[in-house]
């Protein structure tokens, strides 16, 4: 007797789409077949809708504890299930304190063990302290090391130079963890900065001149090359630019192990729109001229791009209002619309569905060593989206579920909508309902697989 079957929905797996039963027993997918038998507990009638595997976001900030005003893990992940996501992995900033040791991450974990919507991974950092304690850190469960290659924006949370990263890397090939690193180059960006500002710029275009895009290659390069010479693992956030993309997978075609990372903001909007927009599309790296912006879609259609982060990283709203661009926080809250970019903009822009499916679930899930996550196949967890392709909907503040109803998706129209969210077969949300109290999980990563996650 399966706990649930969902009836006659089109199911978007690796090989294709195909209209199939999925049978449920205690969270798990169970039988993957048209016209499955009962009896069944419950039955969902998913005629007529797509259902992908729930959405894997590798980054997201939800700043608990320490920061609960600039988010939560509550709202977040409330916002991550309505978009469609099922996993979420948090960065070790920029809760306070950051996680950058086992105690840390055992805090975070404690209250997001009662307050997460989602089941979730946990990110240590990789600072210019904290190298004696990424052994606790693996231990304890973190699922990699975050370094931040420029400043983060937040001066509890440093950045190891070069020799630390390079012993960080090699500490994290010894645990069998992977390094995530925001590439920006610090004396580029910092410098730029100083002069641009002494010189009076405080302007969005000011701010754009004062990251180019020199600033990202060369870190990328600089990180690829240390990972190249540790063997380290090596997953690149948020690429911004198309070169910084081809020299990652050019590396990786020599056998460097690297996994790269765009966000849904650097498809959608160009420094253009930041200028137009302001604060709610600050972020670091910026956003780039609409020629970058072609060149990750061109990346993405080629296969050279593994997964989409949201890079979620809200504050409160006093921090994105100001006169000095450079002073407002930097950070873009999307974690609620990643799907819903790809199910419109991918779509028209060349990708599948089962495209879609690989970069938002199963690669991810695979490369972080989350097991049991985003696949629609037997023995996978029962984490399901059933999604609506064909309805056009506009996003407006009401449905936003962030702690904050500021977001730069605000007002845009898309095609595709997520109508109900399961996690281990439960529904965690509904038409804008969460039927259910948080009952997320700590996920603890599994040995990370050798073989390319391209
Ligand atoms: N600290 C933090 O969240 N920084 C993030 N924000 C952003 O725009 N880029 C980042 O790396
Ligand atoms: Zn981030």
């Amino acid at each position: 007797m399966y706990d649930l079957l969902v009836r006659g929905g089109q199911l978007v797996r690796e090989g294709g789409v195909e209209t199939a039963d999925l049978g449920v027993v205690e969270g798990r997918i169970v039988d993957v077949a048209p016209e499955l038998g009962g009896p069944a507990r419950e039955e969902l009638d998913a005629r007529g809708l797509h259902v992908f595997p729930g959405a894997v976001d590798i980054h997201v900030h939800f700043n608990e504890p320490g920061r609960a005003e600039w988010e939560g893990l509550t709202t977040g992940s409330r916002a991550l299930a309505a978009g469609g996501g099922t996993v979420f992995a948090d960065m070790p900033l920029n809760s306070a304190p950051p996680v950058i040791d086992a105690a840390t991450l055992d805090a975070k974990r404690q209250v997001a063990e009662q307050e997460a919507y989602a089941d979730f991974a946990l990110w240590g950092g990789l600072t210019s302290g904290n190298l004696a304690w990424l052994p606790e850190l693996a231990e304890a469960g973190a699922v990699g090391f975050k370094a931040f290659m420029s400043n983060s924006g937040l001066a509890e949370f440093t950045s190891p130079d070069d020799l630390t990263l390079y012993e960080g890397m090699k500490a994290a090939r010894e645990l069998d963890r992977i390094v995530a690193l925001h590439a920006e180059n610090d004396a580029i960006t910092a410098n730029l900065a100083v002069r641009i500002r002494a010189q009076g710029g405080s302007g969005v275009a000011d701010y754009l001149r004062s990251r180019p895009a020199i600033a990202e290659v060369e870190a990328v390069g600089r990180a690829l090359l240390l990972a190249e010479e540790t063997g380290a693992k090596i997953h690149l956030v948020h690429l911004s630019t198309g070169r910084a993309v081809t020299l990652a997978a050019e590396a990786r075609a020599r056998g460097v192990d690297v996994s790269i990372e765009t966000c849904p903001h650097y498809l959608t909007f160009t420094g253009e729109d930041m200028e137009r927009l302001g604060a709610v599309l600050k972020c670091a790296p910026p956003l780039r001229p609409q020629r970058e912006v072609d060149a990750l879609w061109s990346a993405l259609r080629a296969g050279l791009i593994d997964t989409i982060g949201s890079d979620h990283s809200p504050s409160s709203l006093d921090l994105k209002t100001g006169e000095d661009f450079f002073s407002i926080w930097g950070g873009i809250a999307g974690v609620q619309s990643t799907l819903s970019v790809l199910l419109t903009e991918g779509r028209e822009r060349g990708l599948s569905l089962p495209d879609i499916a690989r970069l938002c679930a199963r690669t991810p899930a695979q490369r972080f060593g989350l097991a049991g996550k985003g696949r629609l196949e037997p023995g996978a967890d029962a984490d399901l989206v059933l999604v609506d392709l064909d309805t056009e909907w506009t996003h407006t503040q009401e449905n936003l579920h962030t702690r904050w109803k500021f977001s730069p998706y605000v007002g845009r129209t898309f095609r595709g909508q997520v109508r109900q969210t399961l996690l281990r077969g439960q529904t965690v949300y509904a038409e804008g309902r969460f039927p259910h109290p948080p009952q997320g999980r700590f996920l603890r990563p599994a040995p990370i697989p050798q073989e390319e996650t391209a």
